[in-house]
């Protein structure tokens, strides 16, 4: 039998969630072996925007797994760029995590007890417009760094409280550390929050067979709604959009998606929110249906333009160091 080889990063939440589909792979009686990949997002300490923008982290392992080093990679979807990258392919989505955002704040409050002039911190455009959209008079602080640096500044009091996705907390086993799962109708999630994409080079047959058991269908169809929102927005990597994506059975039994859109504008002036139903089979479609509802609306007035105009489906990117600055991406990837 021959070993699949999973790529990962060294972060703590990087080997959790490959551990995790390493145990599910293995349940299924397949021989796995993790190999770390040390990304240079990991090893250097610039700017994100210097070293090749958000990314940075998936390019190293995307070329190992071209390179052959690797046979499959986890990702957190939301960190992926929405653009099909040349060679490989995204296998499986597992079942979602939960989608919410969190609230982690000091002597357990929630977003509604905490002080007008708290600060808060976060370096995500989308949260920070949906927290100035809120109008609670919260001050937004920028923050960078993996799980536990942002934690801890809430800790050791230099933070009123910290916003980081539920579902890498849940995942690292820190839920208890939320003070509030903050509802959607406050703060919609980034397109794909708490999915994983199992990445794997397209002419690889055995690695496909071995991840397609993991996937999840109305996962899938959710994240496909949610990504083809925000490609149809052709926003660049620092757009405040959020978007969430639920299935739901309708009265003759067939499966719908109800897709919800939001882009704001940093400072709060603009919260606009959109949503679209529709057959499950047409999520893609009711993804580019929103944007175009949101564009219309006023969303064209504050989404930062992509650099590139956006590559029809199946076109190859050109060769060399993959410029990624250009991709449509949301939530700014982190070294985590
Ligand atoms: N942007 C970084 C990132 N990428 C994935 C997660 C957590 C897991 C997920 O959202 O799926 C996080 C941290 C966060 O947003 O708090």
């Amino acid at each position: 039998m021959t070993i699949l080889r999973l790529g990962t990063r060294r972060s703590a939440l990087a080997t959790t969630q490959s551990g995790w589909v390493a145990d599910r792979l293995r349940a299924a009686g397949h021989q796995v072996e993790l190999v770390e990949i040390t990304t240079h997002g990991d090893v250097s300490t610039a700017p994100l925007a210097t070293i090749g923008g958000t990314g940075v982290f998936a390019a190293a392992i995307r070329q190992a797994l071209l390179d052959g080093e690797v046979d499959l990679a986890v990702h957190s979807l939301k960190d992926l760029p929405v653009a099909p990258h040349p060679g490989l392919e995204i296998a499986a989505i597992p079942v979602r995590e939960d989608v919410r955002d969190a609230l982690v704040a000091r002597d357990g409050l929630t977003l509604g007890e905490l002080p007008a002039d708290a600060v808060v911190g976060t370096g995500s455009p989308r949260r920070v417009a949906a927290l100035n959209a809120l109008g609670l008079g919260l001050r937004v602080q920028d923050l960078r760094g993996n799980v536990d640096t942002r934690l801890r500044r809430v800790a050791e009091g230099d933070l009123d409280a910290v916003i980081l996705a539920c579902a890498g907390l849940r995942r690292l086993g820190l839920q208890e550390r939320i003070t509030e799962a903050i509802d959607p109708l406050q703060m919609l999630p980034a397109p794909g929050q708490g999915a994983l994409a199992l990445e794997i080079r397209s002419d690889d047959d055995q690695a496909r067979a071995a991840v397609i058991p993991l996937d999840d269908p109305d996962t899938r169809a959710a994240v496909t709604a949610e990504r083809a929102l925000l490609a149809g927005l052709g926003a660049g990597c620092s757009a405040p959009v959020g978007a969430l994506a639920e299935i739901v059975e309708e009265m003759d039994g067939s499966l719908h998606v109800s897709l919800r859109g939001f882009v704001g504008a940093i400072d709060g002036s603009l919260d606009l929110r959109r949503s679209v139903t529709g057959p499950i089979e047409r999520a893609e479609d009711l993804g580019h249906e929103l944007a175009r509802t949101l564009l219309e609306d006023g969303a064209r007035a504050v989404i930062p333009r992509s650099e590139e105009p956006e590559r029809p489906a199946g076109a190859s990117r050109p060769g060399g160091p993959q410029n990624t600055s250009s991709s449509v991406h949301n939530d700014l990837e982190q070294n985590l």
